[in-house]
């Protein structure tokens, strides 16, 4: 996720000299350097010396070791600490990083490499007066949205978080669909392809919900119409919110889990 932010961010002219990366990796060093001309450092507290904005992009799980390696220079320097891990809460990140820190809970998306994503964000009270900072950054790599509940960022998590997943998975269903149908693999892919981004682009810029644009489609009696009586009656709408409701979940038990 970190390398899509980097490079929606370089893409969209922030300086590469300004960006900062600690990456334990050193291929992966050797790659953001190369593709991306940022500098980058092999500890999190090397990149972070002197940086007003610390963007913490590792994984849930190890999160509190590196606010731990974090915490005195978090109180030498008082940056605005930005998380994009999931169900992390503002309040635990606070305490690792020592008390008293502004902290911004950022959940942005993959599409964020081309400047396609979407970011939700809350801020703690001690961020409030650096929310615009956070939106700012956040907002070279698509729109944001602000989250003033901070429970509702697991439900934004599981929403546009993992939401890119749940289209690629639409994507590989329907092509192999189509190739049971007797397509090739090159004319299933094509036609999945423009069909994904012709009903996204669709969606984005009409002011119908996708429920009318849908119905559009829908001739009576016609093909869409077998389809989608399909979908319904194997319990697509139920399982859709089954599925964002487990990933909700899951998003509290990150939480709980490394307390
Ligand atoms: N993948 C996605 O679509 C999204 C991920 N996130 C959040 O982003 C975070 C990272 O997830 P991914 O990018 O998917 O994982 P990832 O495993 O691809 O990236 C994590 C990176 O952190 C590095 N790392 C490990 N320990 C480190 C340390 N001590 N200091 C600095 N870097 C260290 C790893 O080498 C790795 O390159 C997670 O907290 C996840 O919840 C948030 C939004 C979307
Ligand atoms: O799967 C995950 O936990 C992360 C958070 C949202 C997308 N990827």
């Amino acid at each position: 996720m970190a390398r899509s932010l980097i490079g929606g961010l370089v893409a969209r002219g922030v300086a590469a000299s300004d960006i900062r990366v600690a990456e334990p990796v050193e291929t992966l060093r050797e790659a953001l350097r190369r593709d991306f001309g940022v500098q980058c450092f092999d500890q999190a507290s090397a990149a972070a010396e002197g940086a007003s904005v610390w963007l913490l992009a590792v994984k849930p799980q190890v999160m509190r070791e590196v606010c731990a390696s974090l915490a005195a220079q978090a109180a030498a320097q008082r940056p605005l600490a930005i998380s994009i891990a999931a169900g992390i809460t503002a309040g635990q990140l606070d305490r690792w990083l020592g008390g008293g820190a502004a902290v911004v809970r950022a959940m942005p998306n993959t599409p964020a490499l081309l400047g396609a994503g979407i970011t939700g964000l809350y801020a703690n009270a001690a961020a409030a007066p650096r929310f615009d900072q956070a939106a700012s950054l956040l907002e070279a790599v698509g729109p944001t949205v602000r989250i003033d509940e901070e429970a509702q960022m697991d439900a934004v998590t599981a929403v546009s978080g993992s939401g890119p997943a749940y289209v690629f998975l639409l994507a590989e269903a329907m092509q192999q669909a189509g190739q049971a149908q007797g397509l090739s693999a090159e004319a299933a892919r094509a036609l999945v392809r423009q069909t994904l981004l012709g009903a996204a682009t669709m969606l984005t810029h009409s002011e119908e919900p996708a429920e009318v644009l849908r119905a559009r489609v829908t001739s009576p009696g016609g093909t869409t119409q077998a389809a989608i009586e399909t979908f319904e009656a194997g319990g697509f709408r139920t399982l859709v919110d089954r599925a964002i409701a487990a990933a909700t979940e899951r998003g509290r038990q990150l939480s709980a889990a490394n307390e």
